[in-house]
């Protein structure tokens, strides 16, 4: 077993932790510097074959001598991780992806300060993840620095200053690939209704997807001003836009985006004992 300022340890070998060890190991980071404890032989054996990493369901194993330890196992699971991982990580960093769980009971679980919550996204697989920071008071310049570098593989990020908005933060862009993702199967729903093949509207969809949001993300623009220029007096996109006004689609969509928050809550509350 290695021991080094670089070495980082997973706990949970899941979707989030993969994209995560995918990122570092594109950016140069040594896979025989990372290590999962991951319960699952069959999740073990894809994290060696996939990434060469090593693997263990052996706390020991998997987590001394690690400078980071990041988080990502479901909520529900937090807990039991803690308890058998928590001997075995002392004087380690602490970065956990899991949503709703508080860096309160982390601490407690844990017996340090040195915590860092992220919220990352699932687009993290092809580089363009968009997480969320925040860490405890008392984390230093340094200790955010090492984190910024490992999420910085995935993507882009931005911190937050109170640990609550990290709960919007999952709302709106931890799940927010699956409202993308939804939009888009109703695009192509519509799409083949309408007379296209499958390939046609999921291409039409995607690209029309990805151009919008580039071009609001190029300008400084109100969003409302973008949409407006491309809704010409009497035209189709006026008819499109009336039909979800009237449906209450906005409205609709931001009750959901509440409702996500609202459970982020809970799973803190839920789970977080
Ligand atoms: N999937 C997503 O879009 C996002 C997920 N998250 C958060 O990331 C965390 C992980 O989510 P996913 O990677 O999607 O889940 P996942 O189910 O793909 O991965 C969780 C892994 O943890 C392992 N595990 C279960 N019990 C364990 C234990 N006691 N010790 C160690 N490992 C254990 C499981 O075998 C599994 O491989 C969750 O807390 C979730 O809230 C955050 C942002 C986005
Ligand atoms: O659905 C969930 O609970 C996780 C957190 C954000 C995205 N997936």
């Amino acid at each position: 077993m290695n021991s080094s300022a670089s070495r980082i340890a997973f706990v949970g070998g899941g979707n989030m932790a993969s994209a995560i060890i995918g990122g570092l190991l594109k950016q140069g980071h040594a896979a025989g510097d990372i290590a999962v404890m991951e319960p699952f032989e069959g999740a073990r054996e894809r994290l060696r074959q996939h990434f060469g990493v090593e693997a263990s369901e052996q706390p020991a194993q998997a987590l001394s001598g690690a400078a980071l330890v990041v988080w990502a196992v479901k909520p529900q699971t937090f807990a039991e991780a803690a308890a058998a991982a928590a001997p075995h990580c002392a004087g380690a960093l602490h970065l956990s992806v899991a949503a709703g769980i508080r860096s309160d009971s982390m601490a407690r679980w844990l017996g340090t300060e040195r915590i860092v919550r992220a919220m990352p996204n699932t687009p993290a697989l092809v580089g363009r993840g968009m997480t969320g920071l925040y860490a405890r008071p008392g984390v230093s310049g340094e200790d955010r620095a090492r984190v910024e570098r490992v999420i910085a593989t995935t993507g882009e990020h931005l911190w937050v200053e109170h640990e609550s908005q990290l709960d919007a933060v999952t709302a709106l862009s931890g799940s927010g690939p699956a409202y993308v993702f939804y939009f888009l199967e109703a695009m192509v729903a519509a799409g083949l209704d309408m007379g296209l093949d499958e390939a046609q509207a999921r291409r039409l969809a995607v690209g029309t997807f990805a151009g919008g949001a580039e071009l609001a993300r190029q300008s400084e623009e109100p969003l409302a001003l973008l949409r407006e220029r491309v809704t010409s007096k009497g035209g189709t996109t006026y008819a499109a836009l009336t039909s979800l006004e009237q449906d209450g689609v906005k409205a609709a969509f931001q009750k959901a985006l509440h409702a996500a928050e609202r459970r982020a809550q809970e799973l803190g509350e839920e789970f977080g004992r």
